[in-house]
């Protein structure tokens, strides 16, 4: 009956507002949830094959295919003005329905999770089972600790996280199996164990990074097998005694884990993914484009530019002077770090909620960076406007995101990108899992010469 109704628009966001009584495993729940999937897929292609549902233009060509809907994606869908939606729950939605750790508030990446991957709401026992199975296979293999500890310091934080990821499909399943030979309907089942595993070890490579990089010497603390990923993630960076950090990191880690398929570390790691290479191959890939500045660097960006904003301006911290230090970037070619999208077109939702967490905190609220963050706020947009380039003149996650790191301590700014890794592993590898459930095929996109398009829009 659940997996029959789950997929009708109504159905599916109610369903998805109901803490199921269920105490299926997460495997389990997928065996139910696939099969109405693929049926809809099935009866979709049967009927609708030929059906136009756009036209392509030269812009779109031209213009890093903006606004062309040309991929499947599942768990979430981006609206310009409302922004995000998890399988029809908005941020709001799910900070009310999705399971906290226990003496948290904040709604866990297993709570995204599940949802992502399975359409449903998880009840906190079935995150917390996800949660002891990450604990329990998330320690690294050895040879994985002797490559991250061969890696000088001076190499960026995620060149070593993308290269560790890709070093872990020494233990692919999914690999293996293909090499033995599986039938396709198998793909999904030996992906999906993949990916657990690979969710499961991010947080110990990525603190390994942490500690190899900026705190040479410290001892890494061992897996808390009573902790969520998120709460075991801040443990072994050596900030486990921190609350608010923890809950702000679980807000994080949930908020960043998918942003529909279009963005370029998801549609990276779909597209490396389509050609059969396995989750840590698809997931490395991913991160490289997640480390460019336009897109997951940004937050990296975001903090040096107000940094520096704010050594130029001392205590003279006014929207005149903000002002002047806006155009002062724009003037000299450079974009504002933090704003604009290349779908939203309002303020993100990402950044409200973000916002939000800082405004019921005081040592938050009343943090110079952070208040800085709100006055550049107040001043941007209407700058932004009267440039007049960028189509959304608004806040990304970004702009806010790593100030609040700041303000707790963890100030390596060049860091800030290999938490983003972590966070977007859900979203990426989940709709991993589903293009095998799927059976999708190998992208491959039509490309056009200049001369191929000169031709066409004279015909
Ligand atoms: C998690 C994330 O990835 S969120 C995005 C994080 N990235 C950033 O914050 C970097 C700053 N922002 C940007 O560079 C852009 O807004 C992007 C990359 C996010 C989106 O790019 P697009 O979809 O191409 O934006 P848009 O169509 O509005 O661009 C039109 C023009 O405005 C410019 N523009 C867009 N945003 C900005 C900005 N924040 N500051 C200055 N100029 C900007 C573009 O560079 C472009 O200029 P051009 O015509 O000279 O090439
Ligand atoms: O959607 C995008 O293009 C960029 C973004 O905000 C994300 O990936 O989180």
């Amino acid at each position: 009956m659940l997996a029959r109704n789950i997929f009708s628009k109504a159905a599916l966001r109610e369903a998805s507002f109901k803490r199921f009584a269920s105490t299926k495993s997460i495997r389990d729940t997928l065996k139910e949830v696939i099969p109405a999937k693929q049926e809809q897929l099935k009866k979709l292609k049967a009927e609708h094959s030929q059906t136009v549902v756009g036209d392509i233009k030269v812009e779109n060509i031209i213009g890093g295919m903006r606004g062309l809907k040309s991929m499947l994606w599942d768990a979430s869908v981006l609206d310009p003005n409302e922004g995000i939606r998890f399988h029809g729950l908005s941020i709001p939605d799910c900070q009310k329905v999705l399971p906290a750790a226990p003496g948290g508030k904040e709604m866990t990446a297993e709570s995204m999770l599940w949802l992502l991957l399975t359409g449903q709401v998880p009840t906190s026992e079935q995150t917390r089972e996800l949660s002891a199975e990450f604990a329990a296979k998330g320690e690294l293999p050895k040879f994985l600790e002797d490559l991250v500890d061969s890696f000088p310091a001076s190499l960026h934080p995620m060149t070593q996280l993308s290269m560790g990821v890709a070093a872990l499909n020494h233990d692919s399943q999914f690999q293996a199996a293909y090499e033995r030979g599986i039938k396709k309907s198998e793909y999904w089942t030996y992906t999906l164990e993949d990916c657990l595993t690979l969710i499961a070890r991010l947080p110990a490579l990525a603190a390994r990074i942490y500690r190899n990089v900026y705190k040479p010497g410290v001892q890494i603390p061992a897996l808390d097998k009573n902790l969520d990923l998120v709460g075991n993630y801040v443990k072994l960076l050596g900030y486990g005694d921190n609350h608010s950090l923890t809950e702000y990191l679980r807000l994080y880690i949930a908020l960043h884990g998918d942003h529909e398929g279009g963005n370029a570390s998801a549609h990276t790691a779909h597209l490396v993914g389509s050609t059969l290479s396995d989750p840590y191959l698809s997931y490395s890939a991913a991160l490289l484009a997640l480390a460019g500045p336009l897109h997951g660097l940004a937050n990296q960006e975001v903090l040096r530019w107000q940094l520096a904003m704010q050594k130029e301006l001392g205590n003279n911290i006014t929207h005149d002077n903000i002002k002047e230090y806006l155009w002062k970037t724009l003037k000299s070619g450079q974009v504002v770090p933090g704003y604009g999208h290349g779908v939203l077109r309002n303020p993100d939702p990402r950044f409200i909620a973000l916002q939000e967490f800082c405004q019921g905190r005081p040592e938050l609220k009343d943090s110079p960076i952070i208040q800085l963050v709100n006055k550049t706020f107040e001043v941007a947009p209407g700058v932004l406007k009267e440039h007049g380039k960028t189509k959304n003149p608004y806040p990304n996650v970004d702009a806010t995101s790593g100030c609040v790191l700041y303000h707790y301590g963890l100030t390596e700014f060049k860091y800030y990108t290999v938490i983003f890794g972590v966070s977007r592993a859900l979203g990426a590898l989940t709709q991993l899992v589903w293009a095998k459930a799927l059976g999708l095929p190998l992208e491959r996109p039509k490309s056009v010469s200049l001369d191929v398009l000169g031709k066409l829009v004279k015909a």
